[in-house]
Order: structure tokens, then sequence, then C-alpha cells
């Protein structure tokens, strides 16, 4: 099959790779032509386990091209799907210029019949509106058909995703276009849902508020077992072996961030609120987790009073390991307001730690070196569970460190370890550890 995907951000390109993967001929379009020149030459342009490799295959053996003409892109394709942002506005709704501007662009060109595939996360009536828009713009005699498809993969685990997701979402309006659809994804081998349009829509977002639900629900848990001299790890195993809970991000610390659980939960709130529905449960999820954000800076302050002219080594700077993506990282907001406080900041990221100074307004340094970060340091802050942080041994913290004394948001280390190295250890949901020289 000719499939044509338009955007090669993280989804398109995951979606582009794969598809060739399966054995499809696959056009990537992007309106960027840096990332296609990239492309072209091999280079992915996202940090992606396993992703490279891939993308080289399927390129090397023809099955894989990349253009910035989407005339080009779009000619013989018999699906073409979108892939393009769908970030947030300032009143927390969906931004759906891209998606609106990439559908257009399909109508113009298009000149024979295609399936169009919504990939993008689109608020639930958009696939019905998008296909009114592009069916005012095509020539006449020109036939199309929509279908809303959903993406679930995670950052940094994004190619076993693809491959060993639980389900894949195949809205349409007719049975036609979801058993096409069907047949074009039966060799990833994964359980396929045929639904409705807005029932589609609605399964991206519901999941995405449900998973984040569970993050903020875990946090507040941690956050009165830290006042009950409880501690979140064992609650969460016990809580999580009952298979009707699961143990699933129950994993506590210093709340979600990335390009889609912060922008997604807004959308759906503003949604709610659209339609006359006050969405109060999701509404304290993000609260929860904005309070998450800062809530060790409370912890720092309790500790030290003032932190002004403190060396402080910020250990990691992307929203979760395995990628080096910032949007809506916690780091976006410990970094600036460690600042702030006077602190001395440098940040550590195995591979993102180049986009530290764009990404953050804020006067610090950065490094990919983590001995250079904690030389030296009063404390430590750890934003990021990046394996060669959690495989640290925790002496490491008292060899390097002027005062070893770690905020963990986290907890990268157990409770015992911390103790053993002589650790003054603060984490998320567990009790302290003071060394009685400390106290
Ligand atoms: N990043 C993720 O892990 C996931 C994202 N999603 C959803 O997938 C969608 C895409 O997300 P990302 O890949 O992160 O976006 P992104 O912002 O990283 O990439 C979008 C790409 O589309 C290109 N583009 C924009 N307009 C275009 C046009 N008219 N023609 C051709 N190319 C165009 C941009 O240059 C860019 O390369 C969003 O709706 C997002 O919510 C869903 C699941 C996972
Ligand atoms: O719509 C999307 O874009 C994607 O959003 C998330 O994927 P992603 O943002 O890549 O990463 P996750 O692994 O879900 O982590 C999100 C955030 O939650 C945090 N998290 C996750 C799990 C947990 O137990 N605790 C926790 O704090 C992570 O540190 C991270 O900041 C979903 O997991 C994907 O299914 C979805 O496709």
């Amino acid at each position: 099959m000719k499939i044509a995907v338009i955007g090669t951000g993280y989804v398109g390109l995951v979606t582009g790779v794969a598809l060739a993967e399966i054995g499809h001929t696959v056009t990537c379009i992007d309106v960027d032509p840096k990332k296609v020149e990239a492309l072209n030459q091999g280079v992915p342009t996202i940090y992606e386990p396993g992703l490279g490799e891939m993308m080289l295959r399927n390129q090397k053996q023809n099955r894989l091209f990349f253009t910035d003409q989407h005339k080009l892109g779009l000619a013989d394709a018999a699906v073409v799907y979108l892939a393009v942002g769908t970030p947030q506005n300032t009143d927390g709704s969906a931004n759906l210029s891209y998606v609106e501007r990439a559908a257009v662009e399909v109508a113009e060109q298009i000149d024979h019949p295609v399936v169009v595939v919504i990939k993008s996360t689109v608020p639930v009536g958009t696939n019905l509106r998008i296909k009114r828009l592009m069916m005012r713009r095509i020539r006449p005699g020109v036939f199309i058909r929509i279908a809303s498809n959903p993406e679930f993969l995670r950052e940094g685990s994004a190619i076993h995703d693809t491959f060993h997701g639980d389900r894949m979402i195949i809205g349409t309006e007719d049975e036609a276009t979801a058993s096409l659809l069907a047949e074009i994804n039966e060799p990833f081998g994964i359980p396929i849902v045929k639904t409705d349009l807005f029932s589609s829509e609605m399964i991206k977002y519901a999941s995405n508020a449900f998973l984040a639900t569970k993050i903020s629900f875990i946090n507040e848990i941690a956050n009165l077992c830290e006042k009950l001299g409880a501690n979140v790890e064992e609650v969460a195993k016990g809580m999580g072996m009952d298979h009707r809970i699961g143990s699933a991000f129950l994993r506590a610390g210093i709340g979600y961030g990335g390009s889609c659980f912060p922008k997604d939960t807004n959308a759906l709130v503003q949604l709610a609120g659209n339609h006359h529905h006050t969405f109060n449960l999701l509404k304290s999820v993000i609260e929860v987790n904005n309070q998450q954000h800062r809530l060790l800076i409370d912890k720092i302050l309790e500790r030290f009073g003032s932190i002004n002219g403190k060396k402080v080594a910020v250990l990691g700077l992307a929203f979760k390991p395995n990628t080096d993506d910032l949007r809506e990282s916690p780091a976006l907001v410990m970094i600036p307001q460690l600042a702030a406080l006077g602190a001395d900041v440098i940040g550590y990221d195995p591979i993102a730690a180049d986009r530290g100074t764009k990404w953050i307004s804020a006067p610090a340094r950065y490094t990919n070196h983590v001995a250079e970060a904690l030389d030296g340091a009063d404390f430590a802050v750890i934003i990021t569970d990046w394996p060669d942080i959690k495989r640290m041994d925790p002496e490491t913290y008292v060899r390097l460190m002027d005062q070893p004394i770690v905020f963990d948001g986290r907890n990268c280390y157990s409770i015992a370890a911390a103790r053993e190295a002589n650790l003054e250890y603060y984490s998320i949901g567990r009790p302290n550890v003071v060394p009685e020289v400390s106290k």
C-alpha cells in the first residue's frame, strides 16, 4: 500500500518508519526542510532507541522516503496520515491550526480518492469537522473518507510500543474504511478495536486523563505517607498487586510532564467546559500535579532556609528517561525557581544538556558529565530517573559533593542504600534519611 504521512515529529516519524517496516511504501512529508534534509541523509531528528537502524534499513530498501513537497509525497498515496502537532492554546484548548492547514493542503493537492487518517490527538468532533473542511476544497469528483487512529506510544519506548501495543483504535464512519485500516495494520499483530469517530477521539483523551489521574492520586498518597510515616513504595506495591488497580503508573514523584499529559488533560477540561460540564476530578489532577512540581523547592527551603549562593546540581532535564524532550519537564519549573532564590545552578542530562540554555530561561550552566555537576555542590536535586543516575552508587554523592544532601524527585535509591552511604536524603512519600552528623 502507498501511504503518505504528514508531519515528521515523534508520532509522524515513528508511524512512517513502522509502516515501512511492515512492508508499505511510505513517504513522510514535513514543512521543515532542515528536518527533511537530515532524514534524507539517514539522520533521525528525534532521540528514540531503535528508530535510527529501522529507518535506515527501510530507506535502503526503497520503502521509506522524505520530502518537503506535499504534491510529491501525496502522488499515488491511497492513505494519508495526519500526524502534525496539536499544542495547547493559552486557554488550555487544543490548537488545531496545524491539523487544519495540513488537511487543506491535502484537499488542494489530491487528485484521486484517499483515506485521511488523523493520528494527532484531537478533541471529539474534529475528524468530522476536518472531513467537511476538506470536502469544501477538493476537486470535483475526488472522494475522501476519514478515520481516527489515535496514537498511544510513549517517548523513549516508541518502537516497542508500536509493535507491542495493547490495542489499536480505529474510528470510522463506515465498515469498509475500518476494514482497510485493519488490513494495513494487521502485520503489527495488535488487537484492533473498531469504533465510531467520536468514541475513538474520546478514547485517546480518556486514556491520557486516566493515566494522569493515577499519577496524581499516588502523589497525593505519597504526600500523606510523608506526614504519617508510611512509605509510598510499599503502599503502591500493595495496591498494585490487586489486578483491578494494576501496578503501572503508580510511581510517586515530582509530577508528570511531557508533550501530552499536561496539554491533553487541559484540553479535556476545556472541552468539557465548552459543553457545560465541569470536570472537577481532572481539574484536581492538574492542580495536584502543579503542586508536585513545586514540592522539592518547599523541602529545600525547609532544610536550608536560604539557598542564596549555594551550588546546586540538578540531575536530569528531560521530562522522563530515554528522551531528549524537555516539553513540560519539571526542570523548566525547578531551575528558574532555584536560580531566582540565588542558587548557582548546574544542570546535568546525558543527552539533553545542550537544550538547557535554549529551553530554560534562567541563569544556569549545563553539562553532560554527572561528576562535573556534582563536584563541590552543596546539594543535588534529581528530576529525571535516567538509568545512569539510578545505577550510580550513592557514595558518589558523598565523594564529590561539598555536602552530600540529595532531594530526589524520582525515588531513585532505596532508603537502606542512602543510609548506608551516609547520605542526607529527601525523597517523595518516604521517610527522610538524616545522618547523625547532619542533625
Ligand atoms: N509525542 C508523543 O509522544 C505523542 C504525541 N501524540 C500526538 O501526536 C501529535 C503529533 O505530536 P508530535 O509528533 O509530538 O508533534 P511535533 O510537534 O513533534 O511534530 C509535528 C511535525 O509536523 C510538522 N508539520 C506541521 N505542519 C505541517 C504541515 N502542514 N505539513 C507537513 N508537516 C507539518 C512540523 O514541522 C513537525 O515536524 C499531537 O497531536 C500529539 O498530541 C500522541 C501520542 C504520543
Ligand atoms: O499521548 C501521548 O503523547 C502519550 O503520553 C504518554 O506517554 P509519554 O508522555 O511519552 O510518557 P509516560 O511514560 O506516560 O510519562 C509521562 C510522565 O508521567 C510521569 N510518570 C509516569 C509514570 C508514573 O508512574 N509516574 C510518573 O510520574 C513520567 O515521569 C513523565 O513525566 C502516554 O503514556 C502514552 O500512552 C501517550 O501516547
